[in-house]
């Protein structure tokens, strides 16, 4: 077990140090300038990325970050990716309702992958989390691993460590076959 892992808020039970790939999609370069109630403090996407870096080295795992206001740029990060990482974290933004292409891409890593969000994509209108022109039935919800969203820039850290623990179990993530 490593420091940065053993002092982590919740006990692993593995000391491997798992590759997880964030990608950031469509808009959220836009980061700052966004809807507050949604999308919080943070301040710029280079933020983002440097607090998720830091929240997975607190949990022992690398967070390799991505980002693209294009979808043919994501489809090759996934495609040159997809034998080095263990797994992928996806804030699909602007893709979520029509990037078929990406959600195939992610799907044919054979490797588990979350689905993330700033906000709550399924809100009613009004809600205080809901996207300005939800709510939307996410393309890749039935076909993600697991789903984070709703919780701001706390989404991403529920996300790494969810998911750095069921990549830790050998019964779950961890195990060989496990792709889903
Ligand atoms: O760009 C985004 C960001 C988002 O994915 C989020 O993180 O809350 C929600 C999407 O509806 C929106 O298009």
């Amino acid at each position: 077990m490593t420091d940065a892992a053993s002092a982590s808020v919740y006990p692993r039970t593995s000391s491997k140090r798992h590759r997880i790939a964030l990608i950031e999609g469509p808009n959220t370069s836009n980061m700052g300038k966004r809807t507050k109630s949604v999308y919080g403090e943070i301040g710029t996407l280079d933020e983002l990325k440097a607090f998720c870096v830091e929240v997975g080295a607190r949990f022992g795992v690398e967070i390799v970050t991505f980002s693209s206001n294009h979808e043919g740029d994501i489809l090759e990060f996934v495609h040159e990716t997809a034998d080095e990482m263990d797994a992928y974290i996806v804030n699909p933004a602007g893709l979520t309702v029509n990037g078929m292409a990406t959600l195939h891409a992610l799907v044919e890593t054979y490797k588990p992958f979350v689905e993330i969000h700033f906000a709550n994509v399924t809100a009613a209108p009004g809600h205080p989390r809901a996207v300005p022109v939800g709510p939307w039935d996410s393309l890749f919800t039935p076909y993600a691993t697991g789903v984070s969203m709703g919780l701001r820039e706390h989404s991403y850290v529920g996300a790494i460590l969810s998911l750095t623990l069921a990549l830790d179990d050998e019964g779950f993530l961890g195990a060989k076959a496990a792709h889903s």
